[in-house]
């Protein structure tokens, strides 16, 4: 697939806050950040989280709440010019370089993207992935530049996020701490929104046939035997969400495999591609959109592109049967 063109995200939902939003934001952040017990993983925190988030600025939970509502043709929402540091401390470490690296340190900007994503939903992690913690660092990793996973740095696929998994996130939260210094990297998203009326009536029914497995990445074990024919195109037939991973996803016959193809060119078609800044949190609706990376070139220096992930379920209750009592995090 070609690298998807430079391109600003023009129609995306965007919330872009003030300064006195950005400083109301801050406070939030100051205090959580600053609140005992000191990880970001602990139920304690996570609670003051939910109730801090509470007092964001009304314009943004009222942007929020109407993207829980309906995500709109792109079914992204960009948030900008949020904090991602304290203003008078010592700023943002080196961006890290080792595998499976996480967050457990309540930061400023681990504050941040944990309050906006607890006005989605609840926010959750998975044992198998990033050992659980719930924020999660994306970062390029030297060895793994072919991995198809956020550690890498070669086109990323554009995927559901956690496709196999029966209680998958609703909500994708990446916040931007250091953007990529070639400038290159972008998070590219697509909305099936946008899609399925550019797809062939016979490619559409296709796509709506249980003639689709999804596997699971080698880190969440072997679930491969679990794994159930599904549709890509799922829901309401006129307004139908989507699950796929262009590299976990198989066709189960050479029509099905012929459907795919169209879908990801489409999907290459009508992509939005986001090259984020600094205080940049894109949200991406899991069920109507897919998103992915274009390639770029690392430098494992300190100074590369570093996001913090976080992800929102919308109904604690579907993710119970998969969470020890009182925790997040689904096995
Ligand atoms: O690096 C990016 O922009 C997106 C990576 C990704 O798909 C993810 O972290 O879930
Ligand atoms: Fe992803």
């Amino acid at each position: 697939m070609p690298q998807p063109a430079t391109m600003t995200a023009v129609g995306t939902t965007a919330c872009n806050l003030t300064v006195a939003e950005r400083r109301q934001t801050g406070d939030v952040a100051l205090r959580l950040a600053g609140q005992l017990p000191a990880s970001t993983d602990d139920a304690k925190w996570i609670e003051a989280v939910r109730d801090a988030s509470c007092s964001l600025p009304p314009r943004l939970l009222a942007q929020l709440r109407a993207f829980r509502h309906d995500a709109g043709p792109d079914g992204a929402l960009l948030v900008r010019n949020l904090p991602v540091a304290a203003p008078h401390g010592p700023g943002l470490p080196r961006t890290p370089t080792v595998a499976g690296s996480v967050e457990h340190t309540p930061t400023v900007a681990a504050a941040v993207v944990t309050a906006v994503m607890s006005q989605l939903g609840e926010v959750i992690a998975y044992r198998n992935e990033k050992s659980g913690a719930l924020v999660q660092n994306v970062v390029p990793v030297p060895g793994s530049e072919t991995s198809q996973s956020n550690a890498g740095s070669v086109l990323l696929e554009m995927h559901t996020e956690n496709a196999f998994h029966d209680s998958r996130p609703d909500y994708v939260g990446l916040l931007c701490l250091r953007e990529d210094p070639t400038g290159d990297a972008r998070l590219t998203v697509s909305s099936v929104r946008k899609a399925v009326p550019l797809l062939r009536p016979k490619t559409r029914a296709v796509l709506s046939e249980n003639r689709f497995l999804t596997v699971a990445p080698p880190s969440f074990g072997d679930q491969e035997d679990a794994a159930l024919p599904h549709a890509v195109l799922r829901g309401s037939a006129e307004d139908p969400d989507v699950l796929v991973d262009f590299s976990a996803t198989h066709p189960l016959d050479d029509g099905a495999r012929a459907a795919l193809a169209e879908l990801r060119q489409v999907f290459f078609d009508v992509h939005q591609a986001y090259a984020l800044r600094v205080g940049d949190l894109a949200v991406v609706d899991n069920r109507l959109a897919v998103h992915g990376r274009t390639s770029f070139a690392p430098r494992f220096d300190g100074t590369d592109r570093w996001l913090h992930r976080v992800y929102a379920s919308l109904d604690n209750r579907r993710s119970r049967p998969y969470r020890a009592e009182g925790t997040a995090v689904l096995g």
